[in-house]
């Protein structure tokens, strides 16, 4: 093995989605096959002998690729050197909460970690925010790095995107492989938009290929938008591995590109595109290469899209507003 060890802090480690990510991780599946990882895990006090389970049992899977584990339960030791950070510990919501009544629990949160990656981290560090709320977590922990730039915070919304192509491809009767574009726009949210007017099945657009408004509208939206609740109905408990997946999904693109002719959805820092007001974390189609990613930009924006995109950036205001109520940011 002759490549340079990459460095990822996840927080949360002994948590649910904890548990289902970081074997994805030491396995190779987050950055390649070929690269090797430091895992370093943040906890709280409290969890730090779960945590501790969870890196018993990391070892015992000799992944070839793993280098290390250290646990922490102090952020500014978690964050030294990282180069990417995975930011999932924070409370999840249960049974009759939207995911914005978690700002109040979760906000105090990301200000510590924004400053501990800001002193810290590697020069190239990459964060994902995955704790609820997440576009707004994110936003929180930004705000507290101001030497890091401000591209390499983002918030995953690659969940609902992988949910948008898991109903679309059952609906059209196509695999998820067949369709490209899908676009997430604005709030990790039951507001967000789920967008089949840029979405592409065999280059004819999601909508035309599905021609069924009602469906799209009353059926396609709302289930994509709520997926995260009807999880919760179901199993009593917020989605795990499907979000892991999602965050591997995230990182592993941002890292390594989109395919030519595709693009994916990241909620990340608003430069102004698409009436999004500037430094909002906001989901947008993006693409990426060389571990940059870019906003797609020209898109024709519809009456209907444009509704839905401004309902859902207006929460993100609010979100905005109410952290700065409570001096998070
Ligand atoms: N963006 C997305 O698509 C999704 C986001 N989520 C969110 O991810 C978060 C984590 O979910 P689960 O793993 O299911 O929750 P969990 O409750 O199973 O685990 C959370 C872990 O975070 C730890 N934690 C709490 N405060 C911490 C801190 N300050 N530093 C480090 N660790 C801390 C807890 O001790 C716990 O072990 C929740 O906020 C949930 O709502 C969940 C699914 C999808
Ligand atoms: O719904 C929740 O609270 C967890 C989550 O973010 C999701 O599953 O999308």
């Amino acid at each position: 093995m002759t490549r340079t060890p990459v460095t990822v802090t996840v927080t949360g480690a002994a948590g649910q989605i904890g548990y289902a990510l970081l074997f994805r991780i030491a396995s190779g599946q987050l950055l390649g096959a070929d690269v090797p990882v430091r895992l370093r895990l943040l906890e709280i006090p409290q969890a730090v002998k779960a945590a501790e389970g969870t890196a018993m049992e990391l070892d015992d899977c000799a992944f070839p690729l793993l280098q290390g584990i250290d646990i922490f339960d102090d952020a500014t030791r978690a964050f030294e050197g990282a180069n990417v950070a995975l930011l999932v510990g924070a409370r999840p919501r249960t049974k009759g909460m939207e995911r914005g009544d978690l700002l109040e629990a979760n906000g105090g949160i990301f200000k510590p970690q924004g400053e501990a990656i800001n002193a810290g981290a590697a020069d190239d560090i990459r964060v994902l925010v995955v704790g609820n709320p997440a576009n707004t977590n994110a936003l929180i922990a930004q705000q507290h790095a101001p030497d890091v730039p401000a591209e390499r915070f983002t918030a995953m919304t690659r969940l609902d995107h992988n949910r948008a192509l898991a109903q679309l491809s059952k609906k059209a009767g196509v695999s998820v492989s067949d369709i490209k574009k899908m676009t997430i726009w604005g709030n990790h949210s039951a507001t967000q938009y789920p967008d089949l007017f840029h979405a592409e099945i065999g280059g004819k657009t999601a909508a035309e290929v599905v021609d069924d408004q009602d469906w799209l509208e009353n059926d396609f939206i709302p289930t994509v938008a709520k997926r995260g609740a009807a999880i919760i109905e179901a199993r009593g408990a917020s989605s795990a591995a499907s979000a892991a997946s999602a965050a591997i999904d995230h990182i592993h693109t941002w890292v390594n590109g989109t395919a030519e002719g595709d693009w994916t959805s990241m909620a990340v820092v608003s430069d102004g595109s698409y009436g999004v007001p500037e430094g909002l974390i906001s989901s947008f189609p993006v693409t990426c290469a060389d571990g940059r990613w870019e906003i797609v930009q020209g898109l024709e924006i519809d009456d209907f899209s444009r509704g839905r995109i401004d309902a859902s950036v207006a929460e993100l205001a609010e979100e905005r507003d109410a952290v700065r109520k409570l001096g998070l940011i």
